[in-house]
């Protein structure tokens, strides 16, 4: 059975949310590793994720990478920038909290776009990016990362109290690789945003989403139906 082929629709499960890795210095190169990665299993979003580099530069990437992912049903995500969103024709933005609030955001993306929220590791922010209509919050990071210096750790609790009672979906985020997925799954995690943990896994890409769709198809707790 390959990957795609699961016993347990993802929709009904948790998914994995990918992050491009913070540069892409050549990417065409780029966009062939996406694509095999792609193709280990099922992803939900992929977020162009690039720091330190001019707007020309993201254009020049979303060009090659967005009909990479959306060829293949995966919702492209634009980190930062609701307007490179929409420019760049992204099904979405994700904003933290020192970038556009959410109304801004909401405003420039439209009502059919998704906008994300991070939320560190408090409850009081994702409660009020719930309550302001963002269609998933972030909470990170659950392990030590390099990729970026996470100002805070969250807790599986808090996964876990936020996936029970509330019905906007959760993301978690920071360090998560196949080694420590599990966890978060059982908590209830919608959504795993990895970036290194796929990227710089030992035995490549494509084999890391495997892994990770194999744990999400297995660990998934039952979701109530509405
Ligand atoms: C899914 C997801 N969650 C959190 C973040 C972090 O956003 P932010 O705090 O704005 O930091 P930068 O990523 O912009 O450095 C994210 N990008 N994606
Ligand atoms: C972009 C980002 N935001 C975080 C947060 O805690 O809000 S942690 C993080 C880094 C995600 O990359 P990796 O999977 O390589 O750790
Ligand atoms: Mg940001």
């Amino acid at each position: 059975m390959t990957a795609r082929k699961s016993a347990r629709n993802p929709e009904d499960r948790c998914r994995l949310y990918l992050i491009t890795p913070p540069r892409l210095d050549d990417p065409a190169a780029f966009a062939e590793t996406l694509a095999a990665a792609l193709d280990g299993g099922d992803v939900a979003c992929l977020q162009l994720r690039l720091k330190d580099v001019d707007d020309d530069t993201v254009r020049r990437v979303a060009e090659v990478l967005v009909p990479v992912a959306q060829a293949r049903d995966v919702a492209v995500i634009m980190n930062d920038r609701p307007d490179l969103a929409v420019e760049t024709g992204c099904d979405g933005v994700h904003v933290g909290q020192e970038d556009s609030p959410l109304d801004a955001a909401r405003r420039i993306v439209g009502p059919d776009r998704i906008v994300g929220v991070t939320c560190h590791d408090s409850r009081h922010l994702a409660m009020e990016a719930g309550e302001g209509g963002a269609d998933y919050v972030a909470f990170g990071a659950f392990f030590p990362t390099d990729t970026k210096e996470a100002k805070t750790r969250a807790e599986v609790d808090l996964l876990q109290w936020w996936a029970q009672a509330m019905i906007v979906p959760v993301v978690a985020i920071g360090g998560i690789g196949p080694d420590n997925a599990r966890p978060l799954i059982e908590a209830g995690a919608d959504f795993l945003a990895v970036s290194a943990g796929v990227w710089a896994w030992p035995d490549g890409p494509r084999d890391a989403v495997t892994r990770l769709n194999a744990l999400m198809e297995e660990h998934s707790p039952e979701r109530e139906k509405v």
